[in-house]
């Protein structure tokens, strides 16, 4: 085990959070992309002094995000931003951008500095309600794009069948938490059994 591995994975619900990218470029593009795969409705300002054509294009009709070109202005970060990611092409820029969201509190990724992110993006692999986060503790992305390949093509498509079976299941038990408990795991035995 790396000890020096201390990542603490959450699930962050995207659309009831403000997120602020900046930048406009390839890089912002692909953070777009990844926070857009997992929920089409993420709440987004990007602010680029340009903003390509292919970021306009992935945006176009998704009233959740609103782009604005222009330079980054201190007050981007005054109206209630909770996760920032800088993905300019100016590393002086990004570290200076990064300390005042870290003086306000705010979790800050910085796409090309992984000394600088407070979290950083993971792959996912989605079968229904079952999410999968992939990190390699920021070591390889290549590793982690092609791990979420591998996990993708062997999870079956009934997994989201089995989750929601034992939620039905779950729900529909009207006995002691204890007792739940014990029966569930009793339910699932034989699927980790092998
Ligand atoms: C997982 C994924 C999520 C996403 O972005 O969606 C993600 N990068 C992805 C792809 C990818 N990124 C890069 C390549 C080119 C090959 C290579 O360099 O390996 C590829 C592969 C490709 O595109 O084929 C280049 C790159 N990336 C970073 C640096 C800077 C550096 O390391 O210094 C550079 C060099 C820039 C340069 O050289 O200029 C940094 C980060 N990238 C991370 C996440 C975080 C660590 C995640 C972890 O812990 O594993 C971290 C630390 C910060 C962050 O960005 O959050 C997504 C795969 C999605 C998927 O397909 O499933
Ligand atoms: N994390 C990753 O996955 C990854 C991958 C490749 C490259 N990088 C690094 O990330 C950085 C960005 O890469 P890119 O390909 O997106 O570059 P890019 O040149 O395509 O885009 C940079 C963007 O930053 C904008 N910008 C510059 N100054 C600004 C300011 N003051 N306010 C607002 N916007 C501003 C530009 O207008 C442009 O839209 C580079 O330094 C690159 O080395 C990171």
């Amino acid at each position: 085990m790396n000890s020096n591995n201390n990542l603490f994975p959450v699930f962050l619900k995207i659309r009831q959070l403000k997120t602020l990218i900046v930048g406009g470029g390839n890089v912002a593009l692909e953070k777009l992309n990844a926070l857009l795969k997992n929920d089409p409705r993420a709440n987004i300002v990007l602010v680029g002094r340009e903003i390509s054509e292919d970021i306009r294009a992935r945006v176009n009709g998704i009233d959740t995000i609103s782009l604005h070109q222009r330079a980054f202005l201190p007050s981007d970060l005054h109206s209630g931003i909770q996760l920032l990611i800088l993905a300019t092409n100016n590393r002086d820029l990004n570290a200076v951008i990064y300390g005042m969201a870290r003086a306000k509190g705010i979790l800050t990724n910085v796409a090309d500095t992984p000394d600088l992110c407070d979290f950083y993006l993971g792959s996912t692999v989605t079968k229904g309600n079952l999410k999968i986060g992939i990190s390699t503790n920021g070591q390889s992305p290549t590793f982690a794009k092609r791990f979420r390949e591998v996990l993708e093509d062997i999870l079956p498509d009934e997994t989201n069948e089995l989750v929601n079976n034992l939620n039905r299941i779950r729900n529909s038990l009207k006995v002691s938490f204890s007792e739940k408990v014990r029966i569930l795991n009793d339910k699932t035995k034989e699927l980790v059994s092998k």
